[in-house]
């Protein structure tokens, strides 16, 4: 704790990104210069007048804040630029972060010039070979945070003079293993790894989902021996299992969500995944390796909005000295506590010693610019409070959450029988359904998709702008990764949660985790008011 501590004291910055100096056990210090940065007080950068101007990490310069493109096209097939009012960019583009000239040519043409923060801290670190946990607010691009440094190394955009796999160079074996909880996350860690590659690589990554037929999977692992596999544990342990996956020369393992991969439902195909992802042959896991032996072995990048305490032990036994890389630190974890309560009731719920620690964390999680409200109703005009809470606020592409199925499904009825167009989208569908719906609702055909807690991790639709709780999370992580499917990259963003008198409580209480206001509101003639009581409360909150 002590440790931990000094990180804020320490005077390390650059690009908004601090460190904490110490004597690595098998990498040497962990200074700037061993993570890829240049120090300000660099003497051959001295005298040099090209030298990139610094400029604060929340403060964008005008150039910065720019029109992204918008993967949705709307019903009318117009395609739509938002614009980023407050984009949380930090370096001065990708070139300072030591990428190969291809994948820069890539970026530059998908429309990626800038870096955001927690890309500019994880790239090098990664690069450095570290195996690193990733922690940054929903929406803040985590993906290309571990996909650039691994497609640097790996398949056919990789630094030419990096070796491809292991030690002969020889493409025989998989190079990186993704995985992720729920196949859209997966597939959309597919999607975005294929627009990089282009039409004609795109076979260097391959998609193993569960719920996709699995022989034409293997087929393909053995047709196109890709470098890149990103899956479910499921399917990927399967595979695994029967002998038609070999990884054993892996290079990558990425667990995406890593605090839902920890769940009970993953244990056995994780465990699977873990002991045979990156393990060459003749290693035998249980023996003690020396430094050089372990780095050998896999680099393992753990990656999530929250790290709750049984990450942080996770990535102690799973990764070799691994380093917390968070938009404005880089820390060895090893100076995190890593006791405390060990469920998914999270980094922000528990006691005493850890408050303060875990405070910090719960502010790594929300991106800042959501607002957010509770509006108090009985349970019978839930939905209708819903509808007029997507009028008032004028919301397009409105993601609503539910506990339960068949009242998710009466929800969309209701909202549809309302002339509101809406649609459901749940583990009980089939792929088919489910991929169609997703795509109805980006392009603008559904606006307001009624779901559950399958799509609230990872799922990236940029135009969402009004997320709203039809039930209650939960808890405060849930609460985080529901509230974080809107606000993307620095867009703005509304969370409204529509619950029961009783209920208030339990706002409050994440109110207080979180340390976000909640604000009471209802909606009145087309428009939402603020409950004036309410302030007071609200000042004691920020
Ligand atoms: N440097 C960048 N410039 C422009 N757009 C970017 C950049 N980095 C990422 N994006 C886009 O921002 C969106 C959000 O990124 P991403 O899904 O990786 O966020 P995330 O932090 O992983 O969120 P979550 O925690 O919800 O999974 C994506 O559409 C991605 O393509």
């Amino acid at each position: 704790l002590h440790k931990f501590s000094c990180v804020s004291r320490m005077p390390w910055c650059h690009n908004g990104v601090r460190f904490l100096s110490q004597v690595g056990r098998h990498h040497g210090p962990l200074t700037l210069a061993s993570l890829g940065y240049k120090s300000e007080f660099e003497p051959t950068n001295k005298n040099k007048s090209n030298k990139p101007k610094k400029h604060s990490p929340i403060e964008i310069p005008k150039a910065k804040v720019k029109a992204v493109r918008s993967d949705g096209i709307k019903a009318a097939g117009v395609k739509k630029s938002l614009e980023i009012e407050s984009a949380p960019f930090a370096a001065n583009s990708f070139l300072e972060l030591g990428l190969p000239p291809l994948l820069l040519e890539r970026l530059e043409r998908e429309g990626f010039n800038v870096p955001t923060e927690v890309q500019s801290a994880a790239i090098p670190s990664i690069l450095k070979n570290h195996d690193v946990v990733i922690q940054s607010y929903t929406g803040s691009g985590k993906t290309l945070a571990y996909l650039l440094p691994i497609l640097s190394k790996v398949g056919p955009l990789k630094d030419k003079s990096s070796n491809g796999n292991g030690e002969s160079g020889k493409k025989t074996d998989i190079e990186a293993v993704i995985v992720a909880p729920s196949r859209e996350l997966g597939m959309q860690i597919v999607r975005e790894i294929k627009k990089l590659l282009g039409p004609s690589d795109k076979k260097a990554v391959q998609q193993l989902v569960g719920g996709a037929n699995r022989s034409r999977q293997e087929e393909a692992l053995r047709k196109n021996k890709p470098a890149i596999v990103v899956g479910t544990p499921g399917r990927i342990a399967e595979i695994s299992a029967a002998g038609k996956l070999h990884t054993h020369g892996c290079r990558f393992l990425v667990l995406d969500e890593i605090d839902e991969l920890l769940s009970f439902n993953f244990r056995e195909a994780m465990h699977r995944i873990v002991e045979h992802v990156g393990r060459r042959s003749g290693a035998n896991p249980r023996e003690p390796k020396s430094a050089l032996a372990m780095r050998a072995e896999r680099q393992t990048i753990m990656v999530s909005a929250t790290v709750p305490f049984s990450v942080i032990r996770a990535a102690r036994s799973w990764g070799h000295d691994p380093l917390l890389v968070q938009a404005k630190n880089v820390i060895p974890l090893e100076s995190m506590p890593a006791t405390g309560p060990g469920n998914l009731s999270g980094p922000m719920s528990g006691s005493s010693s850890n408050s303060n620690l875990q405070a910090k964390q719960a502010d790594q999680s929300l991106p800042p610019a959501l607002k957010h409200y509770y509006c108090v109703t009985k349970l019978q005009h839930k939905v209708d409070t819903l509808r007029r809470c997507v009028h008032a606020l004028d919301a397009q592409t409105v993601i609503a959450f539910m506990n339960n199925t068949r009242q998710l499904k009466d929800a969309v009825f209701k909202l549809e029988a309302r002339g509101m167009k809406a649609a459901e989208l749940h583990g009980d569908l089939g792929k088919l359904a489910r991929s169609t719906t997703l795509k109805k609702f980006k392009n603008g055909e559904v606006r307001v998709l009624v779901t559950n807690e399958l799509s609230a991790r990872g799922l990236d639709v940029a135009e969402c702008d009004l997320v709203v709780n039809l039930d209650l999370p939960t808890d405060s992580i849930h609460y985080a990764h529901r509230a974080g499917r809107t606000g993307r990259l620095g867009r703005r963003g509304t969370v409204v949660s529509i619950c029961e008198e009783p209920e208030v409580f339990v706002v409050k209480k994440m109110q207080k985790q979180l340390a976000v206001p909640i604000q009471a509101c209802e909606f009145t003639e087309g428009r939402l008011v603020i409950g004036k009581e309410e302030e007071k409360t609200l000042e004691a909150v920020r």
